[in-house]
């Protein structure tokens, strides 16, 4: 009787260590995963979670086709971690100044101004058989993360593709969307700023048109062509319609509204990347809460945490500001713009349940 209770006793116990070793590899593996490929640093470690507005692509509910994708070996893997992708004028230089400044994060062209960090390579010049070209931009170091920030990335359909081809499935994808009516804006004096009409082959920005008067060119452009693809004139179509026949109207920076439809350039990178990589902040809560966003974003990317002085420190200066005058910037045009892009941030909004960008 003794020897039957003691072996009943040894099984529970079995069962129980067995039970114990699972869940506490379950567990380290999601705490611990991806920071432990980092040195530890001696920095005061300070509690961050992710703020509650910035989404991982992983925690929506969306139709994606990703998991029936198989890719073929990745040309490198050689490849940055980190790309911001946009939007334009979404706050992307100072998140990659920011990032850079991390004791573990080495940055590209920091000292290239308002281009820091961007490449274009998988945009604008992209050729699978100069794969080194690209790789020899970054400093690659045992230890520390590398990553770019090309804006071009969010709006042209063919690059989440291209990533897979070139790195596979592992990048960290990072989006900073900003009020569209607000990044409209913003692009048109920059575009005014530089004095340009051929600002990117194939654009053709009017520098003698009146904001109000861009607004509305721009706009009819995109109509145009919509109604084209959907063939149809029915002005309403293309408001509950598939974002996938809107995807790949227009190339990057040809269509200052298009660049605002960030529910057809988000559902096209969260059905064509792992969304679990993907993660989508607004860009009022990287002005508004500087500090505790680029945090959030550290962690999502697996750089160690930094003592709160040491961000406040790097996060101090505000990278590409535009040197408009923001008071002459009439009401209506920014009601006009509100209006526009009502129904597609309507949805957007929706899918990332946010109230507001
Ligand atoms: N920390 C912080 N707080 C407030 N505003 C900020 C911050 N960082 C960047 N910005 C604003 O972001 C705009 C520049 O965005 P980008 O660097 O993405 O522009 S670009 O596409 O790379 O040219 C530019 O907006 P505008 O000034 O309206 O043009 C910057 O002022």
């Amino acid at each position: 009787m003794r020897l039957w209770l003691s072996r009943r006793w040894k099984i529970l116990l079995l069962i129980f260590m067995i039970i114990f070793l699972f869940t506490w590899s379950f567990i380290s593996k999601k705490l611990f995963h991806h920071v432990s490929k980092y040195p530890q640093t001696s920095y005061t470690a300070t509690k961050w979670s992710l703020k509650t507005e910035i989404r991982r692509g992983s925690d929506l509910h969306y139709h994606s086709q990703f998991h029936s994708i198989t890719d073929p070996k990745p040309l490198t893997n050689l490849c940055p971690h980190v790309f911001i992708i946009g939007s334009r004028k979404g706050g992307t230089t100072s998140l990659y100044q920011y990032l850079s400044a991390h004791p573990h994060f080495n940055g590209i062209r920091l000292d290239w101004g308002p281009v820091a960090g961007e490449t274009w390579w998988l945009s604008q010049e992209y050729d699978e058989n100069k794969v080194s070209e690209y790789i020899q931009l970054f400093h690659h170091e045992e230890g520390f993360m590398t990553g770019e920030a090309t804006v071009d990335y969010l709006v042209n359909c063919k690059v989440p593709r291209r990533l897979r081809t070139l790195c596979g499935l592992h990048a960290k994808i990072i989006m900073l969307l900003r009020d569209p009516t607000h990044r409209f804006i913003s692009d048109y004096y920059m575009r005014l700023h530089i004095n340009t009409k051929r600002y990117y082959p194939g654009s053709d920005f009017n520098t003698s048109a009146s904001l109000s008067e861009t607004i509305e060119r721009e706009y009819n452009k995109f109509i145009t062509r919509a109604h084209r693809q959907f063939n149809s004139t029915n002005k309403h179509i293309f408001f509950a319609a598939d974002w996938k026949k809107l995807k790949c109207l227009f190339r990057e920076a040809q269509n200052l509204f298009y660049e605002g439809l960030y529910y057809v350039h988000v559902q096209n990178w969260l059905s064509s990347y792992p969304p679990q990589n993907i993660l989508i902040v607004p860009s009022g809560a990287l002005f508004s809460d500087t500090v505790a966003t680029v945090a959030g974003v550290m962690e999502f990317v697996g750089l160690e945490k930094l003592s709160v002085s040491k961000m406040e420190d790097i996060t101090r200066s505000i990278y590409n500001y535009g040197s408009y005058d923001r008071s002459s910037i009439k009401e209506k045009d920014i009601k006009r713009l509100n209006e526009l892009y009502r129904p597609f941030n309507q949805q957007l909004l929706h899918l990332l349940k946010w109230e507001k960008f």
